[in-house]
């Protein structure tokens, strides 16, 4: 397969970068003066493409990979990917589902403990000395809150799994109600925002998702809720968030996606009740072992014409 042009489109994890140049001729496009350089020397060599939740694949690359046949994301978020122009173009489309479902699940916890409980302030508490002049203020109880989940799929049922094993009580909004769970099932975010304490923002981004996270929402949440997001920035109205926050009318938030990554929200940054994680949701060794091995063995299944193993179409 040494002759099929697979382009990554920006840095990502070495291992994959190694596993895919092993098998492909591999085109990095970040080491090219520009977009257009690159396409102009080698657009018709591009049969894949690899992306990730920075760069992924939209229309006008898309446009210009005239043998384009497949998108494999290093991700299991497809928000970066044009979905309908690979549908006309019968491109098909390959995600990494399943394998990130338990550490994106477990940062969700982390954030909530960590904003609840103060860890991050706690930890500063230590290194600065300050505990030799005295003990740090109470904290607040995370076992038996309730919690509240936008999105019921794979990582929000981890997550609600993991939030039952704290004594939580459990309700979600999602489009449909899920079958065969004991969660309460809100069909209106307003409903759920104002019956939980916690809320955890776990659904994909798409056109109805965005911004999901309104003013209203959050004041249902009001100045003791909580918010987590471990899906993506554009769930939540950022610049609502931020003022709510600074005004004091939500108690705290547990972010590791925002609306511009990397640029964060400098109103942020001197709030204590405010962790910020850099979007590592499945950024450990593990998983994006198993995130990039599934990459690999989906772009080998669509070149061997296999059966993909994790096909989003
Ligand atoms: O955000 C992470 C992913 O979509 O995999």
């Amino acid at each position: 397969m040494d002759d099929i042009g697979v382009l990554m489109t920006c840095p990502m994890f070495g291992y994959l970068e190694a596993e895919l140049e092993k098998r492909f001729k591999l085109f990095k496009l970040w080491q090219y003066p520009s977009t257009a350089e690159f396409l102009r020397e080698s657009a018709d060599s591009v049969q894949a493409v690899v992306g990730n939740t920075k760069v992924g694949a939209d229309a006008e690359l898309i446009g210009s990979l005239p043998r384009l046949g497949i998108v494999a994301s290093y991700s299991v978020g497809l928000d970066k990917i044009d979905l309908r122009k690979c549908g006309e173009r019968g491109i098909r489309i390959t995600n990494t589902p399943d394998v990130l479902t338990d550490d994106v699940a477990d940062l969700a916890i982390g954030l909530i403990l960590a904003v609840l409980r103060r860890i991050c302030a706690c930890d500063g508490f230590v290194r600065t000395g300050s505990w030799k002049n005295g003990d740090f203020e109470l904290a607040t109880k995370f076992s038996g809150k309730s919690v509240g989940i936008v999105g019921l799929g794979r990582i929000g049922s981890a997550i609600a799994k993991r939030a039952k094993a704290f004594g939580c009580k459990v309700s979600y909004f999602s489009r449909s109600e899920k079958p065969g769970t004991n969660y309460k099932f809100c069909s209106n975010i307003l409903e759920l925002a104002t019956n939980c304490e916690v809320l955890v923002v776990a659904c994909s981004l798409t056109q109805e998702t965005h911004h999901i996270i309104n003013r209203e929402v959050i004041d249902a949440l009001g100045p003791t809720g909580i918010l987590i997001d471990i899906g993506r920035g554009p769930h939540i109205d950022e610049p609502v968030l931020v003022s709510a926050l600074t005004e004091g009318r939500l108690g705290g938030a547990g972010l590791d996606v925002f609306e511009k990554e990397p640029d964060v929200p400098q109103e942020l940054f001197g709030l204590e009740n405010v962790v910020l994680l850099p979007h590592v949701g499945s950024d450990t060794l593990e998983t994006s072992k198993a995130m990039a091995d599934l990459v690999v063995q989906n772009l080998e299944a669509f070149f061997l014409n296999k059966p993909l193993l994790t096909p989003v179409i």
